[in-house]
């Protein structure tokens, strides 16, 4: 469960303070898929920064799944990142290493101990098994965006927090794409945040919210 009370976030450009959040509160339940919609500006990408602790509230509290995660300091933060999965529009996979090493790169970061059990089954679900020894550069747009949910679900997050991860693909290969993450998501009962320009990709999601002057509202 995510609640978020009071929240105030500015950005600081030159002498100008610009209020992102002024008192933004809501909450999304357990196991709840999300797609967060709002005008471009409005603060999503902030938001997202702001649930994954990237990014800290001037005040006001952010709570994760029992962690109040708005009093961590930076070591607090980079455990609790262990436990949730980004998803980026730009794929941010290493070039130079393989699907197979992208995919496992950051849980050997994180579990250097442990053997990644949901790997076979992801990269198939996920229809990567004959993808895994080419590199980045020789895969489709989609197929990219696929080796990122596989990566970002490996670690077994509580949280998904995908940040426009459809805009650089066709809107057939925007379903397909989103389809997957969904059904992957609730499986593993995930809870799963994902901001959209796209108006067709809502049907996917239990709720629909939109960002607009600062706050979140239900779309219905
Ligand atoms: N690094 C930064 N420094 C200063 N201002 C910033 C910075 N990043 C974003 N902003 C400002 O914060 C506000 C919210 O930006 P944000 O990127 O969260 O919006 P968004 O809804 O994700 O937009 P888009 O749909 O275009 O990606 C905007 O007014 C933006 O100009």
């Amino acid at each position: 469960m995510i609640s978020v009370t009071d929240l105030c976030f500015h950005r600081q450009d030159g002498e100008q303070v610009h209020q992102v959040f002024d008192g933004l509160s809501f909450e999304i339940k357990s196991q709840e898929q999300v797609v967060l919609l709002g005008d471009s500006g409005s603060g999503k990408t902030t938001l997202l920064n702001l649930l994954s602790g990237l990014l800290s509230p001037h005040s006001g509290q952010i709570v994760i799944n029992g962690e109040q995660i708005s009093s961590y300091n930076a070591l607090q933060l980079a455990y609790y990142r262990r436990k949730i999965g980004l998803i980026f529009q730009r794929y941010q996979l290493l070039d130079c290493l393989s699907v197979k090493q992208n995919i496992l790169f950051q849980y050997k970061l994180n579990f250097p101990r442990q053997r990644p059990i949901e790997f076979e089954c992801l990269t198939e679900q996920l229809g990567l098994t004959d993808k895994l020894h080419k590199l980045p550069n020789q895969l489709s747009g989609g197929e990219q965006q696929r080796v990122g949910i596989a990566r970002a679900l490996l670690n077994q997050p509580q949280l998904v927090l995908a940040d426009e991860p459809t805009g650089n693909l066709d809107q057939a290969r925007s379903q397909q794409v989103v389809e997957l993450l969904t059904s992957l998501c609730k499986t593993r009962r995930i809870n799963l945040v994902m901001v959209t320009h796209s108006q067709q990709l809502t049907r996917y999601f239990d709720s629909v919210k939109v960002l607009a002057n600062g706050q979140l509202n239900e779309r219905n």
